[in-house]
């Protein structure tokens, strides 16, 4: 059984084969420091982490699985379980070697995810810049944090209006927060990457696990996102879910001059059989 940093196990036990991990190791932020157990500290260096190709020094990983026609859910708000025991298992792995794992409204809506690890728990973001996600007491991420099976989210509005004050009380009594953030993007309705970057830059997290849905990961792949992604994981179920899904298909976008920009593309590619199916890592072509 394998703990990120020998940290203590949260909950029930989670066996990931040490050969696998190593296998994701090249792709993967640097663990963090043991010292680092008690939560990343918001007034560290700002040192960029080894193959951080940005600053601020945020790795990103953008990690999620999908069908064999690139669904990652059989329609919009249906909790949609694609990834085997093993894929499921490398997932908390995933979580526990991030700071930060980072959801959009759409799926804190649609699934209630509790965002932790069953090893160590990173800090859940959430894109929410209207204030779509009605966060509750029994919301499972707020309960997960009260029961200490993970930490309390960090929820990004694009307007102090998108606070309700209800769900700041009930953010806060965990320790979590509203920050925030102007929408400087797809014209004042969508964050600037490297502003969401920069913000948890600020809170001391040098990592974060981007991990959907679509619209989340559609708008980091399309420039100028996508220069901002340092890794992709990506488990592909053997399994079509048919049309209606959700899909992961980011816009085409066109250079200055109205010609096609190349399709985004993969380098250094590995790819893992991991039980029935397989995880694709590598890196954006820049
Ligand atoms: N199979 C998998 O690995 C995963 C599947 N899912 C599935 O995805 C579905 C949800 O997908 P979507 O509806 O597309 O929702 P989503 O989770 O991508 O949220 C979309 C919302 O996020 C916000 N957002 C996205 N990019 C933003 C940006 N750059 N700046 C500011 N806000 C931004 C906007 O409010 C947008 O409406 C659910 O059914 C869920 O089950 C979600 C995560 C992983
Ligand atoms: N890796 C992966 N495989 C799947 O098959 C999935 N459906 C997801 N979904 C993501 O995990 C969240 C739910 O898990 P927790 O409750 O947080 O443990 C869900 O909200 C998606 O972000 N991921």
């Amino acid at each position: 059984m394998l703990s990120p940093n020998n940290q203590p196990h949260q909950g029930e036990p989670l066996t990931f084969p040490a050969a696998q991990a190593a296998l994701l190791t090249p792709y993967l932020p640097p663990p963090p420091p043991p010292s680092a157990a008690a939560g990343p500290s918001r007034d560290d260096e700002d040192e960029a982490p080894a193959g951080s190709t940005h600053s601020p020094a945020v790795h990103v990983t953008l990690t999620y699985a999908h069908s064999l026609d690139a669904s990652i859910a059989l329609a919009p708000g249906a909790r949609t379980a694609l990834s085997g025991p093993a894929s499921k298992a490398m997932t908390h792995y995933l979580r526990a070697r991030h700071d930060a794992i980072l959801v959009g409204a759409g799926t804190a809506v649609a699934d209630d995810p509790g965002l932790n690890s069953r090893l160590l728990s990173p800090r859940p973001v959430v894109l929410d810049p209207r204030g779509r996600w009605a966060v509750h007491e029994g919301s499972r991420v707020i309960r997960t944090a009260r029961e200490g099976m993970g930490l309390a989210p960090l929820v990004l509005v694009g307007h102090p209006a998108a606070v309700v004050e209800e769900r700041r009380r009930v953010l806060e009594a965990v320790g979590g927060r509203y920050i925030v953030l102007e929408p400087r993007a797809a014209g004042g309705r969508r964050f600037d990457w490297a502003d969401v970057l920069a913000v948890l830059r600020r809170e001391g997290l040098r990592s974060v696990m981007v991990e959907g849905g679509a619209g989340v990961i559609n708008s980091l792949l399309a420039p100028p996102g996508n220069a901002l992604v340092d890794s992709v994981i990506v488990t592909i179920a053997p399994t079509w879910l048919g049309q209606g899904g959700v899909v992961v298909s980011p816009p085409r976008t066109a250079a200055e001059d109205g010609t096609a920009a190349p399709p985004v593309r993969l380098t250094d590619v590995k790819w893992c059989p991991l039980g029935e199916d397989v995880v694709l890592c590598g890196r954006i072509r820049r």
